[in-house]
């Protein structure tokens, strides 16, 4: 069984669940469900990140299972399909399968050239033109440029892609961002500079963004990431950090709680997996997916033996939740 027992009756059930394509250099997603009271909800840090990082993703988790989301204010949410760092014949097929009218592509990849970006950002023009009149392209550096990278890459992948709707994270620091800013037409969007920084508003004060993406795990779960939107005074995207369908619909009940989303979310990563724990998993419809009326979501008993991770995995997990507890 993937189940660990935990605190005041708490149950973590571990799965792992393959992707489709490689992404973040990871061909398994492995994560951790809470169970608690009859709720459910997603705790699933990275394996690398340590005690103090995973503590928010935590309490993101048992909000979610404690049923404690705002109510939505709208009953579908548009999302982007999300293109791993593949080469253009795949991205051509991710594209096409996704359905979605607005496409972010994964740049600037360890290992990768500038022609590789632009030849996938090409592609995926291509296919999105194949799907219909109103396709956008996003991408997203996770910061491995510097400054001057930056703006040159911009400069031709806006090209590349026939106008780009933003450039998601092109360089690592706050300070940098706003130098960027200050260089390029592309509107910037940021996203480590918000989930990972000690002051998330300082993107806001230094004008170093015009997009604020929002990931509910990291940034310590709904209630926490509306405070963050009200405070931060930008156009959030939430995106999602790959999770499974549980975890996947804490992002969708931020969105649908959001008084403006002017842009596609990052949601609809599910399609990245080869297995979910739903038996009707979050996937979009026609670039939608539909807010499910009861909230939190309960995963599948069947789903969650058929995935159980090893147990030397759901050892470790326990061992992870024991570290967080003891902080
Ligand atoms: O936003 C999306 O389209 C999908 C989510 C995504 O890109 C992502 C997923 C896991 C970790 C980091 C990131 C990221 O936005 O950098
Ligand atoms: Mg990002």
């Amino acid at each position: 069984m993937s189940a660990a027992g935990s605190a005041a009756g708490e149950r973590l059930h571990v799965v792992s669940l393959p992707l489709r394509t490689r992404f973040r250099g990871i061909t398994v997603r492995e994560v951790a469900l809470v169970e608690h009271d009859g709720g459910w909800g997603e705790w699933s840090p990275f394996v690398e990140y340590d005690a103090a990082t995973s503590a928010p993703w935590l309490a993101c988790a048992r909000e979610a299972a404690a049923g404690a989301w705002p109510a939505p204010v709208r009953d579908a949410v548009p999302v982007n399909v999300t293109v791993p760092a593949c080469d253009p014949a795949r991205a051509t097929q991710i594209v096409a399968a996704g359905g979605c009218s607005t496409a972010k592509v994964k740049v600037a990849e360890r290992g990768q050239t500038l022609a590789d970006d632009l030849a996938r950002v090409e592609a995926v023009r291509a296919a999105l033109d194949a799907l219909g009149p109103c396709g956008r392209v996003r991408v997203d550096a996770n910061g491995a440029w510097d400054v001057d990278e930056a703006v040159r890459a911009i400069a031709l992948l806006d090209r590349a892609a026939g106008g780009l709707e933003y450039v998601e994270q092109p360089v690592a620091s706050v300070e940098d961002l706003a130098r960027v800013r200050r260089r390029v037409d592309v509107p910037v969007a940021a996203d480590e500079s918000i989930r990972r920084a000690a002051d998330p508003y300082r993107v806001r004060d230094l004008e170093a963004a015009d997009v604020a993406v929002l990931k509910v795990q990291p940034l310590g779960g709904v209630a926490a990431c509306l405070r963050i939107a009200e405070d931060i005074g930008l156009p959030v995207v939430v995106s999602s950090a790959v999770e499974s369908s549980v975890g996947i619909a804490a992002g969708v009940a931020l969105a649908a709680a959001l008084p403006e989303l002017p842009y596609a979310c990052g949601l609809a990563t599910v399609q990245m997996l080869a297995a979910d724990v739903l038996v009707d998993p979050m996937l979009p419809v026609d670039g939608l997916l539909r807010v499910p009326a009861s909230g939190s979501l309960v995963p599948d008993r069947s789903l969650l033996a058929r995935n159980a991770a090893a147990p030397d995995r759901v050892a470790w997990w326990a061992e992870r939740l024991a570290a967080v507890e003891d902080l």
